[in-house]
């Protein structure tokens, strides 16, 4: 009885191969099978080929990405049908001769049902919707987007010129939007030239260059509306500050002059009345050397002790006044230490983040470049984990932003009170925060983060009469001999975005 299941002709195969004594090879077997069930062998599909041809397609239009994608993904599933249907369709669109674009209202009938009115909607949003982004320096692609828009407007549509119409559109704003992202480009650049020479040209102030690198590290890109507002934040806080420390200084500066101006002049003072009584007291020691008589001192003796009496009380006012002086000094003194302190925290500032008083990235980088030079020199490698806040943006559509920054301040606090004194608790951007565990080992790190988790569960953060649980979900990695922390982040992110496919609130140790 002839082989019909696959599994009849595959045993029959293999015994055909057996009998011919031929190797079990997947060639061989693929052939045999064929023999035995009657049907033609399949071609193997030539991938490689294939794939070099679509390594070569062009790609400067947005039509030739199009093409080109559908060409990669049909070679990917060994698909000869949607290779066909990528290619008919490209060619039926794009190898007639261009044709001028017909004026809308002489537009012929049309497949209307192939377009749905709500479809054309759309398509006419997005247009609208691309523009304020483009701005109005293009005038030809806010042309196109108008003659577009009123075109989806008309009753019935020519569907190949809407598609001309939409490449003519696309193409173009892919231009725009290529210059747009350059002139986005070339301002951040300039302004990171801004903070560059400000630092530069005040080198022998520390503080002022701490706030510069910290404006630096804030406009790396990606950049984000909420970044771009943190960075005039910061900006405008520091020039407040920069304000206020200077008047401070100044008035400090002028008590200081003011007390030293009158010191001198005390001091002459002294100096000449000294002279006045030295001068008294030389005539009166002449006039006594003169004297034949007690009669003839007694009058001397009695003016000098009157110049010792004025002498005595011209110096105790004299001291008097020099202990004042001496007290506004050291109160000047203690306001410029004031001053001084105030500075130092300010500068302590530009390594925190300010809405949350976690490290910034800077003051992180700054604590895992310790860490890591530790663990160089010997002690073991720390931990890093990454923690993204859990539908954080429902949070804030729902309560507002002003609130959704109340949340991040309350997991900032958790975390600080919830972890060792050692461990870094820093604002990595947005709802991200960093920990970096010094001493810890992988096992030890997730518990301390699964616990971080567990204190967030029972410190619910209070909004008004309601308790908002706050999750997230976090990637936990210890470093590798001799990895950058770039690397380190770069994993810990991995294993973050594991832990949210894994659906969210867990954590995740790679
Ligand atoms: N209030 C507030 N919101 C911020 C801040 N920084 C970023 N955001 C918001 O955080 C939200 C993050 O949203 P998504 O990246 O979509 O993430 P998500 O909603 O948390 O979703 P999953 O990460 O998938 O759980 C965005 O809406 C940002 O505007 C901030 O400093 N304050």
């Amino acid at each position: 009885m002839p082989a019909s299941t696959p599994q009849e002709i595959a045993r029959e195969a293999v015994k055909r191969l057996a009998a011919r004594k031929l190797p079990p090879t997947p060639e061989n077997f693929q052939a045999t099978y064929h023999e035995v069930a009657g049907t033609k062998p399949l071609r193997p599909f030539p991938l490689e080929n294939l794939r070099h041809i679509g390594a070569m397609l062009p790609d400067r239009t947005p039509a030739q990405i199009r093409f080109k994608a559908q060409f990669g993904k049909a070679v990917t599933q060994h698909s000869w049908e949607d290779l066909e249907k990528a290619l008919v369709n490209h060619l039926k669109n794009h190898s007639t001769p261009e044709t001028p674009a017909p004026v809308p209202t002489a537009v012929p009938v049309v497949e209307e049902h192939s377009l749905p009115a709500d479809l054309r909607e759309q398509v006419a949003r997005i247009v609208n919707f691309s523009l304020p982004a483009v701005g109005n320096d293009d005038t030809k692609v806010v042309e196109l987007a108008e003659e577009l828009v009123a075109y989806l407007k008309l009753d019935s549509l020519h569907l190949p010129t809407l598609r001309k119409m939409m490449a003519d559109f696309a193409f173009r704003l892919s231009f725009v939007a290529e210059e747009q992202q350059h002139i986005r480009e070339t301002l951040l650049g300039l302004l990171h030239t801004v903070f560059e020479n400000i630092g530069a040209i005040t080198p022998e102030n520390p503080w002022l260059q701490g706030q510069m690198e910290a404006l630096m590290q804030a406009t790396q890109p990606p950049l984000s509306t909420r970044r771009l507002e943190d960075v005039e934040r910061r900006l405008k806080g520091l020039i407040v500050k920069q304000i206020e420390a200077k008047e401070q200084t100044l008035a400090a500066q002028q008590v200081m002059k003011e007390t030293l101006s009158t010191f001198l002049q005390r001091l002459s003072q002294t100096a000449d009345s000294s002279e006045h009584y030295q001068q008294q007291f030389e005539a009166c020691a002449q006039r006594l050397e003169h004297a034949r008589s007690l009669a003839e001192m007694a009058p001397v003796v009695q003016e000098a002790i009157q110049s010792a009496r004025s002498l005595a009380l011209d110096s105790r006012r004299t001291g008097e006044e020099l202990s004042s002086l001496r007290q506004r000094a050291e109160e000047a003194e203690q306001e410029a230490q004031r001053l001084r302190d105030e500075l130092d925290r300010m500068s302590e500032m530009a390594r925190h983040d300010l809405l949350t008083g976690t490290l910034n990235r800077k003051g992180m980088a700054e604590v895992a470049a310790r860490e890591m030079s530790r663990a160089d020199r010997g002690a073991s490698q720390p931990c890093l984990a990454l923690l993204d806040i859990d539908d954080f943006k429902r949070l804030n559509d729902r309560l507002g932003h002003l609130k959704g920054d109340n949340a991040l301040q309350h997991l900032a606090r958790v975390a600080k009170t919830s972890l060792r004194p050692q461990d870094a608790v820093a604002r990595f951007g947005g709802e991200e925060f960093v920990i970096i565990l010094p001493d810890t080992s992988i096992t030890e790190a997730v518990e301390v983060i699964t616990r971080l988790q567990r204190e967030l569960s029972k410190q619910l953060f209070l909004e008004g009469d309601e308790h908002i649980l706050i999750t997230f979900s976090a990637g936990v990695v210890q470093r590798r001999d001799g990895e950058s922390i770039e690397s380190m982040l770069n994993r810990a992110d991995q294993a973050m975005y594991a832990a949210k496919r894994q659906g969210k609130n867990r954590v995740v140790a790679a």
